[in-house]
């Protein structure tokens, strides 16, 4: 099955895998996600490789992952929240169609605060999401052709913007 590709980057919780499976249904093609082929590759969850190998072994093992699938995949893909920070992963992404979903600090609480499983949010959420977007915003703005914004957007509203922002507007 092939379909037109889309690549979702933005930060943890902002909605890249609902939207993307939406995406992929509206658009007849499927959808992938960078993060679950690592934990599938590595046989461990992501919090377990960021304990025992550490930050910059994840971002490796991240660069290769989106290699493979922009080899691999035709269809929707999402990238891990931080997957921009790497060069190597900045390098892949050029002339790709890049979507940021973007989502502000109280929104970002709403989806994400509590959840032990996002080893980057587990202490003090709010103060740790201001200082990962103050490092990151640049990042996400400069890989993307478009930015969505989330907040107050119901998945399916966003999926719309999306395909809006890119003019891909369904029959
Ligand atoms: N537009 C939205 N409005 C409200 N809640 C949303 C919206 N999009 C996603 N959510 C909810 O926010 C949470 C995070 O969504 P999701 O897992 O799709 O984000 P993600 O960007 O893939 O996160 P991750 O960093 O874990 O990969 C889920 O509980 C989801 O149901
Ligand atoms: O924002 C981040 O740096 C991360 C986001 C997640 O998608 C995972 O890729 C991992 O938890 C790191
Ligand atoms: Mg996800």
């Amino acid at each position: 099955m092939t379909g037109p590709r889309i690549v979702l980057v933005g930060p943890m919780g902002v909605g890249k895998t609902t939207v993307g499976e939406l995406l992929a249904e509206r658009l007849g093609t499927t959808f992938r996600d960078t993060d679950a082929d690592i934990v599938a590759a590595e046989g461990r969850e992501i919090a377990e490789i960021f304990v025992d190998d550490g930050e910059p072994h994840f971002r490796e093992l991240e660069r290769q992952a989106v290699r493979a699938a922009l080899a691999e995949h035709p269809g929707v893909l999402a990238l891990g929240g931080g997957a921009v920070l790497d060069a190597g992963t900045r390098e892949l992404l050029a002339e790709q169609t890049v979507v940021y979903l973007s989502m502000d600090v109280e929104e970002a609480v709403k989806r994400t605060g509590l959840n032990a499983a996002r080893p980057l949010l587990a202490v003090n959420p709010r103060k740790q999401w201001r200082e990962l977007m103050e490092a990151r915003r640049h990042l996400y703005t400069d890989t993307a052709r478009v930015v969505v914004a989330t907040d107050g957007r119901t998945p399916e509203e966003v999926a719309d913007a999306v395909l809006d922002a890119l003019e891909w507007k369904e029959a």
